[in-house]
């Protein structure tokens, strides 16, 4: 299945992937219970005994889920005019793994902006997104703009300077931009901002597809 909208991209896998006309607000409804789920599996105190109890309610929930299942976790959709993978780790809403990284800002230059809050399920140093969190909001931001610029790629550099710690519980800016492209290999740039200040900068290296 293809798309003809303007400002819409393609992943490698989108020939195989089902492409839903809307996400369903169940999809996004569980995503959401999982990840505040995960946030007070992280934060609770509670008694031995809670823990083993809410840890039966999960196992119920989880069989629940298992009782159909389809083969490709992958599916795509649109949200704000842009295909996006409804199950991305980084920006699916349909997947509790992702913060998620929501919306998507293009200026009139192309250059991509997007907001994430992500809490403490994602602590690396005390009070800090972990590295690796950091550089994969930057991996997705840099993907997504090179997308927006028609280039769709995949990343094969990506150098991250972390310049403070990045804050968690925190409304974080991701901002990336396509700065040009050389035979298959397109670059890009971008930054997390948060409390206004650049917590970490990306310089990126992505080859088409
Ligand atoms: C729903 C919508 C969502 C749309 C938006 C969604 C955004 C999602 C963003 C997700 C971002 C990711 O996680 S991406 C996933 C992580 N990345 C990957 O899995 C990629 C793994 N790497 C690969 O599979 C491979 O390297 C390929 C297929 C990308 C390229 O292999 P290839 O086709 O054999 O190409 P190859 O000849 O090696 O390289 C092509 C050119 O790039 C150069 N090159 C290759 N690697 C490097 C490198 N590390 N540093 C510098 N340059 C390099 C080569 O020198 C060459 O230059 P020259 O001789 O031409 O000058």
């Amino acid at each position: 299945m293809t798309d003809e909208r303007p400002g819409t991209t393609s992943p490698p896998a989108a020939g195989h992937a089902p492409v839903l006309p809307a996400i369903p607000a169940e999809t996004t409804l569980l995503a959401a219970r999982i990840r505040e789920l995960v946030e007070a599996g992280v934060h609770t105190d509670v008694a031995a005994e809670d823990l083993r109890a809410a840890a039966e309610h999960v196992t119920a929930a989880t069989e629940l889920l298992r009782e159909r299942t389809r083969e490709e976790p992958l599916l795509l959709s649109y949200l704000d005019g842009n295909q996006v993978s409804v199950h991305n780790p980084v920006e699916g809403p349909g997947n509790p793994l992702a913060p998620p990284m929501v919306g998507l800002e293009i200026d009139e230059s192309g250059a991509t902006s997007s907001t994430a809050l992500l809490g403490a399920a994602y602590e690396g140093p005390p009070g800090r997104v972990h590295g690796g969190w950091v550089a994969s909001l930057l991996d997705h931001a840099v993907g997504r703009a090179v997308a927006v610029a028609g280039h769709p790629a995949m990343t094969v550099s990506l150098t991250v300077d972390y310049r403070r710690g990045t804050p968690h519980g925190v409304p974080l800016t991701i901002n990336a931009r396509f700065t040009g492209k050389e035979g298959r290999k397109v670059f890009a740039t971008g930054e997390i901002v948060a409390d206004g200040e650049t917590t970490a900068e990306a310089s990126a290296i992505l080859v088409t597809y």
